[in-house]
């Protein structure tokens, strides 16, 4: 049966349907009040998600006092939640944010918020809606995930060692702390391709990252950077660790039965410290310049000075 849109401008019933819809909601609507000296209440609130609003004696109580509210709120949401809703009240912009909050039955939810002020009396009164978001977050981190993932290894990608490598610089300028780059390349990789073809190569690659995870510490990064070029970032680790650390990883791999007998699956190595104030790309420039050194020298070797 089509739906009876008149029934919409029934007079008396408006009431009634709001009631109905803002019990039945998939989320909140809200109030909330906060005077000039930081007194915060919610004189309303209403929606289906009961686990978050509490029973009705909690309500009144936040009706009454509205602080016990954000004692559920993640303590690392909670500045940035106060940020919005301080930028808000002065601005009298619309307030959007997102935080995670505890659910009295354990567990917990992120939650998006939007809420428009107004003045009101002494303080600010805000209009607003509140939704559960897990799933989306949830998703965006499962996106997040893959563009920051290498398919074929599963290691961290290019993109992701930069910034990773980013913010260790930055740890490393105002710490004055060492970080080290380590970066390397399969020795005459084309010819296990040629010979035992594509798949085994694409095997020798998964083996090969494995091998070297197995080598390093969890705070170390070991990324692929795309074909048979692979880095290592080693924060607090000066460059005599970090050679050390090199020539760990080539003998590993070089020792490492890959089944291609008789060849053995060799590395060439660059190493490079961080020098406080230089920018990424020349770190970078650096380890490149060592590698390719290594490979000019031979392969199987690291290097982490023009000089040897
Ligand atoms: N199996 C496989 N091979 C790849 C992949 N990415 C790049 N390669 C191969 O890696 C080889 C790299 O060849 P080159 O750049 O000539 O280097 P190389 O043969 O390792 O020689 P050197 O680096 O000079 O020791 C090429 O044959 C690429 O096809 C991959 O994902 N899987």
């Amino acid at each position: 049966m089509p739906f009876d849109s008149t029934t919409l401008e029934r007079p008396g019933e408006a009431s009634q349907r709001l009631a109905t819809l803002s019990a039945r909601l998939p989320g909140l609507i809200f109030q909330c009040y906060r005077s000039a000296e930081g007194r915060i209440c919610f004189p309303y609130i209403a929606g289906a998600d009961s686990p978050v609003l509490g029973d009705a004696h909690q309500r009144l109580r936040l009706a009454d006092d509205g602080r016990h509210a954000f004692d559920r709120v993640h303590p690392e949401d909670f500045p940035r939640l106060m940020v919005a809703v301080e930028r808000s009240a002065k601005g009298l912009s619309l307030m959007a944010t997102q935080f995670r909050l505890s659910r009295p039955e354990g567990g917990e939810a992120w939650f998006g918020v939007r809420a428009q002020p107004e003045p009101h009396g002494d303080g600010t009164l805000w209009h607003g809606v509140m939704v559960d978001i897990s799933e989306q977050i949830a998703h965006q981190a499962h996106l997040r995930e893959l563009s920051d993932t290498d398919e074929l290894t599963g290691l961290p990608n290019r993109r992701k060692l930069m910034s990773c490598l980013d913010y260790q610089l930055s740890l490393s300028c105002r710490h004055g702390t060492p970080l080290s780059l380590i970066l390397f390349d399969l020795d005459h990789f084309k010819r296990v391709n040629d010979t035992w073809g594509h798949l085994k190569g694409d095997e020798v690659l998964c083996r090969l990252a494995t091998l070297c995870q197995e080598e390093l510490r969890g705070e170390d990064t070991l990324a692929r950077l795309g074909g048979e070029e692979f880095a290592v970032l080693l924060p607090l680790t000066p460059r005599p660790q970090a050679l050390a650390v090199a020539q760990r990883l080539r003998e590993r791999i070089a020792g490492h039965d890959f089944g291609l007998f008789p060849r053995r699956v060799t590395i060439s190595l660059g190493v490079a410290e961080y020098r406080i104030g230089e920018n990424r790309e020349a770190l970078i420039d650096r380890a490149d310049r060592h590698l390719y050194i290594a490979k000019e020298s031979g392969r199987n070797r690291a290097i982490d000075a023009p000089e040897n």
